[in-house]
């Protein structure tokens, strides 16, 4: 059996950072409290029989949300077995705190390493300690580091190495005795036990930088801050169509060419047309979106590691606390705007139920990413290119316009069930009390690693599920062919045309095609394949025998008209059609009738808005 140490410490102090260097793992890492909001393990670099675990921040093994109780049954040995000592993770920048997490933590009696963190950053501010003092005070081996130098790593990596095995024969002590001595401890015993430390072990205390102090007062100024908020979110969308569109074009100019390579080179028959109009045309067709997608996971990024998102969740605590919610489930759903998965989980961190189901329900509203290569074919097809009000970009600006019409729709939601759960008298309200991390340069090898870690996803996904299910519409659009002397496209004999053809009466009333119909089956797998599946289905059924390959906008604008395109955006803004956060919220509400009520609410403003959207733009034409 492998010896395990679990690392424990405050929120946001480097616990995950410093797992990653120790394991050679890639976990989310942001600047923010509860990032890491689950159990995760890996093996020690060097050392196969040492397990890391990384677990959730937490202020007190009093745990009262959900992620909080997975660090506090995990260091009780209540999920597997108990680790056999801990890396206690300090804040240098945040002594005090982190000095009662650890007198509480060794309560549980564990052998013990401090790694006191963020030494660099709390050095720089002037902090000056005494290590040996700390590490007497304390009774337990302390370490200066910074998780972000990997040589402070490897010190970490050898002083865990020190520490004791697990041994099979190894009394556990009774989990109920644990439990009793932690209740025992009172917290200002603990804070007083702290400060005498700090008395002891500070030198210097350290003071914020001025810029800092001026940052913060600038961003958090009473009536600018929300407008700066919203014109930082406008100037990302501007950049993820500006710098996009070059390496856009190049993208599908090489697609095109490698269609019609492959045209001219292979013999005209069956082979050629799976790799022209199924794969080339599915898998160039979400690629072209490659650019855009990166630029803002870039810009998500830098937000995150800089310290700035929580202040905007500071900020907008009086505006969330109007639907019911407050800023707690701030983080949460911005995290939905990269993917609803990690949203819905990062739900956990928010205490009271009501407000961590609401949180839960409204998370797939808000745009993910998957949905920018939906909106971006449309928009660059019935959007035209031009400069509004001299500065902003139409299309930006479109783009921009369908993310608030998630943020609104979710607000409203949100608010109806604040006044459901009013009637019932269920609601109740507390202020938001959060810790705001100082503000870094934000590191930019982690960036760059994170950001790369994600193309990666999104390129895998291309050459797995998405090639896949391009290669499966293709032959269901090829098969079975046209019989002898017929008269129609040859599409409209195959499984797809059927298919298609037989679901279209549901979605005619939003003016859906049927090949929107086919294209939307496989796109509940992830919703960009919804771009590639349109792809392919419009190859195969091209008229001329040339391959249109990642063309798709100009057979959107010809083919669907103003009323389908915008009732398809208005659909897409809803649509509760990713298996995957359905899976989730099941798993993470534990509670089908809730899954069920939340895809069904989705379908139904799907529907609704994508009818009205369809019905409205055709009686203004
Ligand atoms: N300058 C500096 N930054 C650090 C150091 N350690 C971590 N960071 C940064 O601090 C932030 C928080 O790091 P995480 O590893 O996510 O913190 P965590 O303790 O796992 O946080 P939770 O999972 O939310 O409890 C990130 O922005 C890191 O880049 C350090 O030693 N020096
Ligand atoms: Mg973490």
């Amino acid at each position: 059996m492998p010896t395990q140490y679990a690392l424990v410490g405050i929120p946001n102090c480097g616990k995950t950072v410093l797992f990653n260097g120790l394991t050679g793992s890639n976990a989310k890492i942001a600047n923010y409290a509860g990032v890491t909001v689950d159990r995760r393990a890996g093996k020690l670099i060097a050392h196969d029989d040492i397990e890391i675990i990384d677990l959730p921040g937490t202020y007190s093994l009093h745990s009262t949300s959900l992620d909080e109780q997975v660090t506090r049954d995990a260091v009780l040995g209540k999920i597997e077995r108990r680790p056999d000592g801990i890396i206690a993770v300090a804040d240098a920048t945040n002594l005090r705190m982190s000095l009662r997490m650890i007198l509480e933590l060794k309560t549980l009696g564990l052998p013990m390493v401090v790694s006191l963190n963020m030494a660099d950053v709390a050095q720089s501010r002037g902090l000056q300690i005494d290590i040996k003092t700390l590490s007497e005070k304390l009774g337990v081996p302390v370490l200066l580091t910074a998780a972000v130098r990997a040589d402070d790593v490897k010190a970490v990596r050898e002083a865990v190495a020190q520490m004791p095995r697990h041994q099979d024969n190894q009394i556990q002590p009774d989990v109920i005795f644990l439990e009793k001595k932690l209740g025992q401890l009172d917290t200002q015993t603990l804070y007083a036990q702290a400060d005498d430390i700090l008395q002891a072990a500070v030198l210097q205390n350290m003071a914020l930088p001025n810029w800092h102090k001026k940052l913060d007062a600038f961003l958090l100024h009473p009536a600018l801050g929300i407008p700066i908020l919203l014109t930082i979110l406008l100037l990302i969308f501007q950049a993820v169509y500006a710098w996009a569109e070059p390496v856009m074009t190049w993208i599908e100019e090489g697609f095109a060419w490698l269609g019609a390579w492959v045209s001219s080179t292979l013999p005209e028959g069956i082979l050629a047309d799976l790799l022209v109009n199924g794969v080339i045309a599915g898998v160039g067709g979400v690629l072209v979106f490659l650019p855009q997608i990166t630029i803002l996971f870039a810009f998500i990024l830098l937000l995150e590691d800089s310290g700035y998102l929580p202040r905007a969740a500071f900020m907008l605590d009086n505006v969330l606390a109007k639907t019911g919610l407050s800023g707690r489930s701030f983080i949460p759903l911005l995290s939905s705007f990269a993917c609803a998965v990690p949203a819905v989980m990062a739900a956990r961190t928010i205490n009271n139920p009501r407000e961590r189901l609401v949180t839960i329900a409204i998370a797939p509203v808000l745009t993910c990413s998957a949905r920018l290569p939906v909106y971006a074919l449309i928009i660059g097809a019935i959007i035209p290119e031009k400069t509004v009000w001299g500065v902003f970009n139409l299309q930006g600006l479109t783009l921009f316009g369908l993310y608030l019409a998630g943020i609104v729709s979710a607000a409203a939601v949100a608010l109806v069930l604040k006044w459901w759960a009013k009637r019932e008298g269920n609601v109740q309200q507390f202020p938001l009390l959060m810790e705001l991390p100082t503000f870094r340069i934000p590191n930019f090898r982690h960036i760059a690693r994170s950001l790369w870690e994600r193309v990666a996803a999104f390129l895998k996904r291309a050459g797995t599920i998405i090639f896949a299910l391009s290669v499966i519409l293709w032959a269901m659009t090829t098969f079975p062919a046209a019989p002898e002397g017929a008269t129609g496209a040859a599409i409209d004999y195959s499984l797809a045309g059927m298919l298609g053809k037989a679901i279209q009466p549901i979605f005619e009333p939003l003016g859906f095609t049927w090949q929107m119909c086919i294209a939307m089956i496989p796109g509940m797998a992830a919703r960009e394949v919804v771009v590639a599946a349109l792809g392919t289905v419009y190859a195969v059924g091209a008229e001329s025998e040339e391959a249109i390959s990642s063309a798709l906008s100009p057979i959107v604008a010809s083919d669907w008209g103003l009323p389908t395109a915008f009732a398809f955006l208005a659909w897409y803004i809803y649509a509760p059609m990713c298996l995957a956060t359905l899976a989730t919220i099941r798993r993470e509400t534990k509670s089908t009738l809730h899954t069920w009520l939340i895809t069904g609410y989705l379908f139904v403003l799907a529907y609704v808005f994508a009818f009205l959207t369809y019905q409205v733009t055709k009686g203004l034409m």
